[in-house]
């Protein structure tokens, strides 16, 4: 790994908190920091370095779980923060983190290698580019790299707008979209799952598997974000990005090499063959829920109407769910459904890749007991690979019964997403964060939903707090001859 300075704007805000410090620190506690490194925290706030270390020392106690007060690590880390205030807009302000960088990088031995992460309100990030091209920190002797957070534009013409903006100052390969669900073990795995494993690998494709099921549902409700969402609703914050995220690599054929642009092609080949709606067909394969009021975990919840900062008129989706066809070779005649939803039953993110069943044809006695055998993969919160077979239970007279076979990976010693994308990012592994032409591709995807749900040409089904979503959904998939696993 190469020395560098890690220059985040937004370092008091609430994502540097959560997930930026932890990430960082559990990388410098696991040795896997080593050569010399500088961070600058950036915010409008007029704080000392010594009140950023003290905050952000007080953010490691809230959200790392490797938190120890009175370590000398912890005294380590922190010594290597400080922090400039600056007013993004304002493009004097950029001296001073200049020379705060170069004085930094000097005194560290650091050999000019910069990384932007720019943990701020999207709306920002053509100013804070521009700007960090008129000031000259993103000249140096070494590499630059720029780390952006979601949401990516919020329709196809604005996030080209936004990636004309950036390529302005940065080259594609200097670009690091984060999606945090490509950080996450298990769609890491998707991708080992398949090509690790011949056996799976033989039977990815149309002939053996009848339906592929990506399922994301959350227990909590908008929160204290209604002002973002209300924007945005489960396309923009979820399905646009995340779900078809999963989509790809769930989907994508095993390219030859692996290498990041191998990967990469193959992600983008997958949403080139999506076979796209239009104004007439958006109705028949993608359903738009809001939640009604309901109970969740005992708890009598409000309903989305209901919350603070929601017009009680509000027709803003809090559930998606949709059929999707990827006209190749391999997938032609597999629909794949895709559901995610605020609200719902159970916080699951999960794949379900259901197989064809001829059983039912061998064993006409068991018809009511065989099930479809099923690959399960459980993205989180409970990391695992299962199996759903049928066997004889000779205590039942040899009836077939489904029997689920296990595999939980080791969910809380595994890095969390935020730390193995960061990792990537300063070693240069762009593999799991989303290339310009696959987030180009997923917005024109979304596009006539996007319109459909603008113009209201869609119902909005309402749907009881702690359910698995409307019953339209359902029907979705029961109209095919399936259900939702
Ligand atoms: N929070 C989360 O869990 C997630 C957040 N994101 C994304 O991460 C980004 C940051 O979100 P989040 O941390 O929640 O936002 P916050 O509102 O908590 O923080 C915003 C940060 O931006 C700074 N800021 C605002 N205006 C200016 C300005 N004019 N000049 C300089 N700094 C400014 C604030 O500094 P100050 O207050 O000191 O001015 C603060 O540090 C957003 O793009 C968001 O969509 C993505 C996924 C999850
Ligand atoms: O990006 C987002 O993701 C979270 C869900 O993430 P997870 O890692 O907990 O599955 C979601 O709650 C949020 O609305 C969205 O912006």
């Amino acid at each position: 790994m190469d020395s560098f300075s890690f220059v985040l704007f937004g370092a008091t805000g609430d994502l540097a908190k959560r997930k930026i410090f932890p990430a960082l620190y559990n990388l410098f506690l696991d040795n896997r920091l080593t050569a010399p490194f500088s961070v600058i925290g950036l915010g409008r706030r007029n704080w000392t370095d010594e009140v950023f270390q003290f905050h952000v020392k007080n953010s490691l106690n809230h959200f790392s779980r490797r938190f120890k007060e009175h370590d000398a690590m912890l005294d380590d880390f922190l010594q290597i923060f400080r922090y400039c205030a600056l007013d993004v807009t304002n493009s004097e302000g950029y001296k001073a983190v200049h020379e705060l960088i170069l004085s930094r990088e000097k005194e560290l031995g650091i050999l000019g290698n910069r990384v932007f992460y720019l943990s701020v309100s999207p709306e920002f990030f053509g100013i804070i580019t521009s700007n960090i091209e008129k000031s000259g920190i993103g000249v140096s002797k070494g590499w630059k790299r720029l780390v952006i957070e979601k949401p990516f534009g919020r329709d196809i013409t604005s996030a080209r707008e936004l990636n004309k903006k950036l390529g302005q100052v940065f080259e594609e390969e200097e670009i690091y979209r984060i999606d945090h669900y490509l950080g996450k073990q298990m769609v890491q795995n998707l991708e080992a799952l398949k090509l690790a494993n011949p056996m799976l690998q033989s039977l990815w494709d149309n002939k053996n598997i009848s339906n592929i099921q990506i399922t994301a549902s959350e227990t909590v409700g908008v929160e204290e974000r209604a002002a973002y969402y209300e924007q945005a609703g489960a396309i923009r914050d979820m399905f646009q990005n995340h779900m078809l995220q999963m989509l790809m690599m769930v989907a994508m054929q095993s390219p030859e090499h692996i290498n990041p642009e191998n990967i990469r092609k193959k992600k983008s080949d997958i949403m080139k063959h999506l076979r796209p709606l239009n104004k007439k067909n958006t109705a028949f394969h993608v359903v738009r829920g809001q939640y009604g009021s309901g109970e969740i975990n005992g708890e009598q919840v409000a309903a989305y109407i209901e919350e603070p900062g929601v017009e009680s008129s509000s027709r803003n989706d809090t559930f998606v769910a949709a059929r999707l066809w990827i006209d190749d070779y391999c997938w032609c005649g597999v629909p794949f459904y895709i559901r995610t939803g605020k609200r719902m039953k159970e916080k699951s993110t999960r794949v379900v890749i259901e197989f064809k069943s001829p059983i039912r044809d061998l064993y006409e006695d068991n018809k009511k007991t065989a099930v479809p055998n099923l690959l399960i993969i459980e993205i989180s919160p409970n990391e695992s690979v299962s199996l759903q077979l049928n066997l004889k239970n000779p205590a039942k007279y040899g009836k077939t019964e489904p029997v689920i076979l296990q595999f939980s990976a080791p969910g809380k010693e595994a890095p969390e997403a935020y730390e193995s994308l960061i990792f990537d990012t300063l070693r240069g592994d762009p593999t799991f964060f989303s290339h310009w032409e696959e987030v180009e591709l997923s917005w024109n995807w979304v596009q006539p939903i996007l319109e459909a749900f603008k113009d209201n040409t869609l119902p909005l089904h309402s749907y009881p707090a702690g359910s698995m979503g409307p019953e339209a959904a359902q029907q979705l998939l029961a109209g095919d001859g399936f259900i939702w696993w």
